[in-house]
């Protein structure tokens, strides 16, 4: 029993088929009443007449109900639920269903347990046995629906007063964005309302139940919109990083990178650089060159000078040689000497994967330098960019790098006071556009260093660091036939780290010696393990070659001889030329092929013909390339006359067993001369091989001490 108060509003705004029509869906689902409720069993509802409570009802209230009166809610309950109250036996269409139980409210409507409630109010305790009844029914009662009744129990007012409370609800939660847009639409949404109802005719009866659902819809509309911005706003966080990640990619990517690469290169590539501190001084060895570009320097210190007189000075000058020769050391000096910037740009800078990079370099490169003249222009490994090979599909757009480097050089007049200087080591690739009067009309060649510019070189670099006295350069020059200025620096170098290695105060020449091998030969190989009877026959082996080597009248004189292993070979012995031979003798080269020959004969006569080894290989290919060159390049057979055969492939097989029989005949006759001088002096073989094998390397001097058959100082 509902006990109600006094100050319970006298009146029920809400229409009671209102009320009922909440009940319509629970009844439609298989939710039943548990048929406890005994069949003549009214509600015990206090009536008016009974005395008032003095509790408070908060309870009622908490459930609206507090609007009814007690006939009312009497009447309600009776017309709502008429089962309850009357035949205990008549069977309810409602069924029980645990599913719709108190979790359900809860989870559904987030309300508050509505049966503790009833509980714990006054009005349960004195009408406690009916209401218990009710409760306990209620406890698997869809009286949820009733709570969602007691929504429904409100003036028109009350309800759309909750409306706007609910919306003033959803503005203190909701976004801005969303607030903004509840509090621009209610106005017109309550009146629109009321018009559409008016308009259409709505019976009162209905107009709650309208209205109601209007608000859900709408609520379930903000819903939707929230939902649809809050996805909205996921889709582009998401956008935003996969575009972060992107662009990331993308600069991480190498195809971009050279692209950025290129244009910082290309920067760094007009930079010009003064190079006062390089001359003609610094660079040895190469005097003509340096004669050739010393009228450079003079226009480019006044130009006008020259162009008064009406000359014309070559626009471009190509310098050809070797690599490691000086042609850029050369390029720095002359921009040194006539004290003009000097812009340093590489072929391959320009020789690019993307279109028009290469020509928008090449452009760059020349306003730059245009802007600053006079001054030098250098481009290292011209080739690269002006090669005839830029014709190949696989540089199908380098053809607009070449004629972007054309059209520059033809685009500044002679006297502008630009001089531009390439370097390249095959003139021959370069392509026939280049090297027309006009372009890089001036070729001037930096060969290998002489003898003389070797030593000059040599002199040059042993200035800069600490040497013996005794260190004689034009020795080293003699023995490094071919090298070029960079390998000298290097060779030098390398003794000052040998030198310092080994805890010296100064570079002797053992030092140089040493680094002059190490270049040649590679690496000295102290760590093999040869055993003695392995470095005896080494021993008589090299001992043979300076042997012949010493006793023939047309051979190179004797440098060095040494036992220790260095790179592929167990020993070796170094012959050197008083100069650079640039003819040689057919004496010259018969004396070769014997000292090539010296070491076989010298295992054969010492430990017999079983016992020679394979160690002869290196020295029998030597004397069969100048016994064929002999035969077929310089015409030094007398049989096969004064006539050259290139292409042995193609002779007749008559004039090929020809050659061939004149190369042995060659090969044999300086075996047979190798093997006379060593039986000769087969004394002072042996001597010099115990030498070798005492003191591991000797050189030219201990060699002829010990051939002379005398004593070698202890060293
Ligand atoms: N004639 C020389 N006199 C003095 N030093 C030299 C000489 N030639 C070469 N060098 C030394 O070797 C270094 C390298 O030489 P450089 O770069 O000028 O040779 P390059 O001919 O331009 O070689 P590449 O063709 O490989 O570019 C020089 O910096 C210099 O130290
Ligand atoms: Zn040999």
């Amino acid at each position: 029993m509902f006990s109600l108060s006094n100050t319970v509003q006298p009146q029920v705004t809400v229409p009671l088929s209102h009320l009922i029509n909440a009940f319509h869906s629970p009844k439609n689902t298989s939710v039943s009443v548990s048929a406890s409720v005994s069949q003549n069993q009214h509600w015990d509802v206090v009536s008016e007449h009974e005395a008032p409570s003095s509790e408070p009802i908060l309870n009622l209230r908490d459930l609206g109900l507090s609007e009814l009166k007690i006939g009312q809610i009497d009447q309600l309950v009776d017309s709502l639920l008429p089962g309850i109250c009357k035949d205990k036996n008549v069977s309810s269409h409602w069924h029980t269903s645990h599913v719709s139980a108190q979790s359900f409210f809860e989870n559904k409507y987030g309300c508050l347990d509505i049966f503790s409630t009833l509980r714990s109010s006054c009005l349960y305790r004195q009408h406690s046995r009916t209401l218990k009844r009710i409760c306990s029914d209620l406890q698997y009662w869809p009286v949820f629906i009733q709570s969602r009744g007691f929504k429904t129990l409100k003036s028109r007012t009350r309800r759309l007063q909750s409306t706007s409370e609910r919306l003033a609800e959803t503005q203190h939660t909701a976004p801005s964005f969303v607030k903004g847009f509840l509090l621009r639409d209610r106005g017109s949404d309550v009146e629109s309302l009321d018009k559409l109802m008016k308009t259409k005719n709505i019976p009162e009866a209905h107009q709650d139940a309208f209205k109601t659902g209007f608000a859900e819809g709408f609520l379930k509309a903000q819903a939707l919109t929230q939902k649809t911005n809050d996805s909205l706003r996921r889709t582009r966080l998401i956008v935003f990083i996969l575009l972060v990640v992107g662009i990331y990619g993308l600069l991480k990517n190498p195809f971009l990178s050279v692209r950025f690469r290129t244009t910082t290169g290309l920067d760094s590539a007009v930079d010009p650089v003064q190079m006062k501190n390089v001359t003609f001084e610094h660079v040895k060895g190469v005097e003509e060159a340096k004669q050739e570009l010393q009228e450079v320097v003079e226009f480019l210190k006044n130009p006008q000078k020259f162009t008064v007189l009406g000359g014309k000075l070559p626009k471009g000058i190509l310098l050809v040689g070797p690599p490691g020769t000086g042609k850029t050391l050369l390029a720095r000096a002359v921009a040194g000497e006539a004290d003009v910037p000097f812009y340093y740009a590489s072929g391959s800078e320009f020789d690019e994967m993307f279109v028009g990079v290469g020509a928008s370099r090449i452009r760059n490169l020349f306003r730059e330098a245009k802007a600053n003249a006079p001054c030098v222009i250098f481009i290292d490994e011209l080739d690269s960019v002006g090669g005839k090979r830029i014709e190949s599909p696989m540089h199908p757009y380098s053809r607009q790098t070449i004629n972007q480097l054309l059209a520059e050089m033809d685009g500044f007049k002679p006297n502008e006071g630009v001089i531009i200087i390439g370097a390249t080591n095959f003139p021959e690739a370069l392509d026939n556009a280049l090297i027309r009067p006009g372009r890089f009309d001036m070729q001037v060649t930096v060969p290998r260093p002489d003898v003389k510019g070797r030593t000059e070189i040599l002199k040059w670099y042993l200035n800069k660091i600490k040497f013996d006295q005794s260190v004689d350069p034009e020795i080293i020059a003699r023995g490094t036939v071919g090298f070029s200025g960079a390998e000298l620096e290097n060779l030098v170098n390398q003794a000052a780290l040998k030198a310092a290695v080994d805890g010296k105060e100064m570079v002797t020449m053992k030092e140089l010696e040493f680094s002059k091998d190490k270049i040649l030969m590679g690496p000295e190989r102290r760590s093999v393990e040869i055993d003695n009877k392995n470095k005896t026959i080494t021993a008589y082996h090299e001992s043979g070659h300076a042997i012949i080597a010493y006793y023939t009248k047309d051979a190179m004189p004797i440098n060095k001889a040494t036992i220790m292993p260095r790179g592929p070979t167990l020993g070796h012995v170094s012959l050197l030329p008083e100069n650079d031979r640039w003819n040689e003798t057919r004496a010259q080269l018969l004396a070769q092929m014997d000292v090539s020959m010296g070491g076989r004969v010298a295992e054969e006569l010492i430990f017999g013909t079983d016992h020679i080894t394979t160690g002869a290989s290196s020295d029998f290919d030597n004397a069969t390339k100048i016994a064929k060159q002999m035969v077929t390049k310089f015409g030094m057979s007398e049989k096969l006359g004064v006539m050259t055969y290139s292409d042995t492939g193609k002779l007749s097989p008559e004039t090929q067993s020809a050659i061939e029989q004149e190369i042995r005949i060659l090969l044999r006759d300086s075996y047979e001369r190798a093997k006379h001088i060593l039986k000769t002096h087969a004394k002072e073989h042996k001597n010099l091989a115990e030498a070798l094998l005492t003191y591991e390397t000797l050189d030219a001097k201990e060699i002829q001490i010990v051939l002379e058959g005398k004593k070698l100082d202890v060293r």
